[in-house]
């Protein structure tokens, strides 16, 4: 691996974090690392333990001198480079009360060490090559997961799946460079024509598989971020009486006022294992009251830039115009029956007074979120900056393919190569790596 190993041989001065939560606990766990980690180690807590294994040991602000009882903890030593950050480094499992962890970071601080940035664990397990970009960003996301595809994509991409497939572009794309310099060192006349073939069909061969992973639907950025559905249609129709029973509490206003909601409101849950955001409108209609007027086109806003739209409308009033891409729904069916399809497209009826249809209405919502966030083959991207990226490598590589002379193809191969290395992070990346970390919480 090359360059962001750049660091390899940089020994990093200690830092330390508290790895749990900062609220009263059973255990809390200070995490340190980075070079004269056993140095202050033996400062609290004496002789080294032995590696990687759970030892009890009396800590103190200073063990030679037994100064300063601060707690009796369990203490791990990972000596690098066999440890989370690759450097040498140590946990103390403390009690968790807040003196406790502010007289231990006092005696870290006195022995040496300063607190840890953000992210900065992982930045430092990075900069020694023990885990690539995408795995970086793979275990934030696996902290940040509320839902069972979250955390299935975060772990497989915290364990390197999404790295291994941009490496091995990256390493194909290697091979294809190297036998492009040596076609440019080859005489015209001796051109071997099947061997410059065989480098194109390489070429378009690489830019279908980039192709084919950026047309992924937008899977993983979806799973990552979470659904978007929301629930439009007339004045009183019960939108926001079904918004309170996928929220299971009283989210929003309900009332046989026509024009009730006025504002969109949010309410998370997860369906199928994904996370889906649902966004009650207010009802469309044409209105004078400027307020409902904002209103109804942010109704329309969200109508068009949802997921997915689910269009209710009551039985007992004229139907509306069917929405684009909408699921009808049929609210009211105690009052009047639901048609059986409206322009041609099916309904479902419901009654949210009497329950009726409404376990059919969740497994269709439910088979929805699955079909907008399941997928097959390799894994997908997750986030913006991997999208740009391919998006840079496709367009160079059709940049390349265009070209007749192989020494201008050179270049853009060059360039391609570039753009899968900021995916995985091993070139020019220094610039993102602020942001990347500055992400996670302080600890990891
Ligand atoms: N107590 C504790 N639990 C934890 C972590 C930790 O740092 N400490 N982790 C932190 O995120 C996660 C587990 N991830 C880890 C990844 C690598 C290594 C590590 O030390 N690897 C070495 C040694 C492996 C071995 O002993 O076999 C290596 O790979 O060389 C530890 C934890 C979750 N649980
Ligand atoms: N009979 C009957 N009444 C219902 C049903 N569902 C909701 N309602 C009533 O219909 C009225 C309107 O419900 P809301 O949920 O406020 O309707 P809305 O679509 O949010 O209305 P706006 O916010 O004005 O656009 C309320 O009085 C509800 O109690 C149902 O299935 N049957
Ligand atoms: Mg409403």
């Amino acid at each position: 691996m090359p360059s962001n190993a750049s660091a390899h041989h940089h020994a990093l001065p200690p830092v330390f974090a508290l790895a749990t939560g900062s609220g009263r606990g059973a255990i809390a766990i200070m995490r340190v690392s980075g070079a004269g980690s056993d140095h202050i180690l033996r400062n609290l807590a004496g002789q080294l333990p032995a590696p990687r294994r759970a030892s009890f040991r009396k800590i103190w602000r200073n063990a030679a001198q037994q100064e300063d009882h601060l707690d009796d903890a369990v203490v791990i030593w990972s000596p690098g480079p066999n440890s989370y950050t690759g450097e040498d480094s140590f946990e103390l499992h403390l009690h968790a009360g807040p003196a406790i962890i502010s007289a231990v970071a006092d005696a870290l601080v006195a022995a040496g060490a300063r607190p840890a940035e953000p992210g900065e664990f992982t930045r430092r397990a990075f900069m020694h090559g023990r885990v690539d970009l995408t795995e970086a960003e793979g275990i934030a996301d696996l902290i940040e997961a509320e839902t069972e595809a979250q955390r299935k994509q975060a772990l497989a991409q915290a364990d390197g799946a999404l790295g291994a497939l941009y490496k091995n572009w990256a390493n194909r794309l290697r091979g294809v460079l190297a036998q492009q310099e040596a076609l440019i060192d080859f005489p015209d006349e001796e051109l071997p024509p099947e061997v410059e073939a065989a480098l194109l069909g390489e070429i378009a061969a690489l830019n279908n598989e980039i192709r084919h992973h950026l047309a992924d639907g937008e899977r993983g950025e979806r799973i990552r971020r979470g659904l978007v559905f929301s629930i439009a249609g007339p004045p009183n129709a019960g939108k926001s009486s079904l918004l309170n029973l996928l929220a299971e509490r009283d989210a929003a206003i309900v009332s046989p006022i026509a024009g009730t909601t006025r504002d969109t409101i949010e309410i998370t849950t997860i369906l199928a294992g994904v996370k889906v955001t649902f966004v009650d409108t207010a009802g469309l209609r044409e209105t004078s009251d400027p307020i409902e007027a904002e209103g109804v086109r942010r109704a329309m806003f969200h109508v068009e830039h949802s997921d997915f739209v689910l269009q209710l409308f009551p039985s007992d009033q004229p139907y509306p115009e069917p929405l684009p891409h909408a699921l009808l729904v049929c609210n009211k069916t105690d009052l009047a029956p639901a048609p059986a399809t409206l322009s041609l497209q099916p309904v479902l009826g419901i009654s949210l007074q009497t329950g009726d249809g409404v376990p059919e209405l969740r497994k269709r919502l439910e088979s929805e979120a699955l079909k907008l966030t399941q997928g097959s083959g390799p894994p997908p991207l997750t986030r913006a900056r991997h999208r740009a990226a391919a998006e840079a490598a496709s367009a160079s590589l059709e940049a390349a393919l265009s070209m007749d002379w192989p020494e201008m193809r050179g270049e853009e191969l060059r360039l391609a190569m570039r753009a899968l290395g900021r995916l995985t992070g091993e070139v020019g990346v220094e610039d993102i790596l602020d942001t990347i970390f500055g992400q996670f919480c302080i600890g990891k």
